[in-house]
């Protein structure tokens, strides 16, 4: 079981001598080569080490001393907090009935299986948030919705719980916070031979090549990660967690705005084989999810698998999603849009391929 210690900070920084955190933490030799710290001498400490070199050095990466000092920190703890792969195969999680906010039983369970899309839908305060937590944690009765949560179809032992808590789950939401400026190569270099993956530097290739699939501007590796824009930042996010992380569950948020071709990053993580859970409203997203359940006052009041007709409605969404973003485009260019959009609307291509429409107005 890999635990957390609770004097981390102090135990990386001060305690402990580089050649014993080495030892323990491999992955920390990967960090230091990241920004080029020479350590010359492993027996002594993080801070002494630090002392070598001046402010300006960290600056480099984007940081400063006392950055560096937090940014391991809380690298190791990203580290540790993903695990190695001991979380075997999880291939589904079921949700058991608990109770609404008032106390009536649970209409719906929901099982939710590798390589799908399960989407999450319900007004503000339904409790959307409550069940990704639920799931988060394995609830087993004893959160306020009262649900319990099964793993491969059976209860988790408290061992289980315990060891599973916090790694089965990578979140993907708006902002990304990176604990290092590096350039976009060696941060996914670093990730995977943080992850012990082997051939470190064809699998961060295979990462860029991914992103940049899902990216309107390609990722440039030399470019460093905080200078990429929010759609090139969410798309290695995404293609990171789907080919590097060990997490089989991945929660998505607010995918929408992020200016990534939303089909295919949802194609990469569930061809990934991850449990892909999304909390939206946004109907192309909701209708290319593989069933969602509806939340009403803290409890499932149903679970929609997608029908054939919404498929359908599906293909017409997504052409006029494409026009427009062609729009967007334009208005972006400094055009004006004066044609009669309407009457192309019910004239062209849109109707004509995709049935009835209902006209605007
Ligand atoms: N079954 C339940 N019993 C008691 N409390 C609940 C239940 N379900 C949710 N809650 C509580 O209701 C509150 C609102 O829930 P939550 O934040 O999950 O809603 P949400 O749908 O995510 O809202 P938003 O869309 O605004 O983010 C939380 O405090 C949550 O713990």
């Amino acid at each position: 079981m890999t635990l957390i210690p609770p004097d981390l900070a102090t135990d990386l920084l001060v305690r402990r001598s580089i050649a014993e955190l080495i030892a323990e933490y491999p992955y920390v030799e990967n960090y230091f080569a990241a920004i080029r710290l020479d350590v010359m001498d492993p027996s002594r400490s993080v801070v002494e080490v630090l002392g070598d070199h001046p402010e300006e050095y960290f600056a480099d990466y984007g940081l400063s001393k006392a950055d560096f000092a937090t940014s391991i920190v809380a690298f190791v703890e990203q580290v540790l907090s993903q695990g190695p792969d001991e979380l075997g195969t999880i291939t589904s999680l079921t949700l058991l009935p608990g109770h609404d906010k008032a106390g009536r039983p649970e209409a719906c369970g929901l099982v939710v299986r590798a390589g799908e899309v399960t989407c999450i839908v319900g007004p503000t305060g339904s409790g959307k948030s409550r069940l990704l937590e639920d799931i988060e944690c394995l609830a087993q009765g004893d959160t306020p919705t009262g649900r319990r949560v099964l793993v491969n179809g059976a209860e988790p032992s408290d061992e289980q719980r315990y060891d599973l808590g916090h790694r089965l789950v990578a979140q993907l939401t708006q902002n990304m916070n990176f604990v290092i400026d590096l350039p976009v190569g060696e941060f996914i270099v670093l990730h995977a031979e943080s992850r012990d993956v082997p051939m470190p530097d064809e699998v961060a290739t295979r990462v860029i090549e991914c992103a940049n699939t899902l990216a309107g501007e390609p990722i440039n590796p030399a470019t460093p990660v905080t200078q990429l824009s929010g759609g090139q930042s969410r798309a290695l996010m995404i293609a990171d967690t789907a080919l590097l992380s060990a997490s089989p569950i991945v929660l998505v948020d607010e995918i929408e705005n992020a200016g990534i071709d939303r089909r295919k990053a949802l194609d990469l993580l569930v061809g990934a084989d991850k449990i892909v859970l999304m909390s939206t409203h946004d109907p192309i997203l909701a209708l290319l999810g593989d069933r969602r359940a509806v939340i009403e006052n803290g409890a499932i009041r149903d679970v929609l698998d997608a029908s054939d007709a919404e498929l359908a409605n599906l293909a017409f969404l997504t052409d006029l999603d494409e026009h427009l973003g062609a729009l967007r485009e334009r208005i972006r260019a400094g055009e004006r849009i004066e044609e009669d959009l309407a009457a192309a609307f019910m004239t062209g291509p849109l109707r004509l391929r995709r049935g009835t429409p209902t006209p605007p107005g």
